[in-house]
């Protein structure tokens, strides 16, 4: 019988290569390389690749120049394709419902990104109550006002993180790891929101109090971390914001399009909340100048899951993905089953 074919998006593996052998012991693997868009259609529109039945993308940052994976490109797919598995946690560029509706799995990775996204959250909730950012900032400026001004005046406005609330949006495996980390390292109280309250195995460890309205936890909170899917709406606008406890913080790893953030600028000026840590940006590379003009604001390149150990991982869970679908007729993390019906 003929191997069944693999069509891998992006760069060549860099540190998986056993697995890689084996895939390719089992499967026939076509190359995209990264194409730009109007190549990649091209390709897919003349079978270039052939009726390939499993995409991998994985790496994070190549493998996607053809953008976003809308019904546009998604209905270029031959009806052979059943799986696509690719680096990263979030997948707001992919639609996986239409993925779904031509009975194609998608597979993220947030797995193999967990740790490094949790020790990030955690630096950034620290910074959002001692201010890591003004005193980083004030040394690098090599400001010897700037390094006093720091030195003298940060302690009258931060605090201990430890016994304060955290109030976790999104409850998922990342949420989880980040709940564990603040209460094993700082001895935070754990509050969460999320469309579900989760299982007691999943809570009782946490001590987590569940809210199942987001405005009751935001009252409670003393730090709000957003670690929940962008499914197409803000999360955080102004509304939002002045639902929170007065005197809060807030710190986003998800995604910067699930923050309005001239309300986050408006709230932090008002002192509505006193300081924000940001992974994630809402038109990344471009940085709102309000927020990088503040010093309570602490800003990442959108980093938080760039650790070797994630790039590993990411590359390894996508093929082990391909190969247990195909083994067993299941993926390990599929996103989109709820979107599958029947269909599997
Ligand atoms: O995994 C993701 O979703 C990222 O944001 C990049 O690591």
């Amino acid at each position: 019988m003929a191997k069944p074919t693999i069509l891998h998006l992006g760069d060549d593996i860099r540190w998986n290569h056993d697995l890689y052998a084996l895939l390719q012991t089992r499967f026939t693997i076509v190359r995209s390389h990264s194409m730009p868009r109007a190549e990649f259609k091209r390709a897919l529109e003349t079978h270039q690749f052939g009726d390939f039945a499993a995409m991998y993308r994985p790496f994070w940052n190549t493998g996607g120049e053809m953008g976003n994976w809308d019904e546009e490109l998604i209905a270029l797919l031959p009806p052979t394709c059943r799986i696509f598995t690719s680096a990263g946690a979030g997948f707001d560029w992919v639609d996986t419902r239409a993925l779904a509706s031509r009975n194609i799995l998608y597979c993220n990775s947030a797995a193999a990104c967990t740790e490094s996204v949790a020790d990030a959250a955690l630096w950034l909730i620290l910074h959002t109550f001692r201010n890591f950012g003004w005193s980083a900032a004030s040394a690098r400026s090599c400001d010897p006002a700037r390094f006093w001004d720091a030195n003298r005046n940060i302690a009258a406005s931060t605090h201990n993180p430890n016994g304060h609330t955290l109030g976790i949006i999104g409850l998922g495996r990342i949420g989880v790891r980040v709940a564990q980390k603040a209460r094993a390292a700082c001895h935070m109280r754990v509050l969460y929101n999320d469309v579900r309250r989760m299982d007691p195995a999943v809570e009782v460890p946490l001590e987590a109090t569940y809210y199942a309205e987001l405005d009751a936890m935001l009252a409670e909170a003393d730090c709000v971390l957003l670690a929940t899917p962008f499914a197409g709406e803000k999360v955080m606008c102004a509304l939002r914001f002045a639902a929170m406890k007065p005197g809060a913080r807030f710190v986003n790893i998800a995604r910067g399009k699930l923050v309005d953030e001239g309300a986050l600028v408006g709230a932090l000026r008002s002192g509505q909340i006193v300081a924000a840590g940001l992974d994630v940006h809402f038109d990344e590379p471009n940085i709102n100048p309000e927020l990088a003009g503040m010093d309570n604001v602490l800003l990442l390149s959108h980093t938080a899951g760039a650790s070797l150990e994630s790039h590993i991982g990411f590359e390894k869970l996508g093929i082990e993905n391909i190969l247990a679908f195909f083994e067993t007729g299941k993926a390990l993390t599929p996103v989109n089953l709820e979107f599958m019906g029947a269909k599997l």
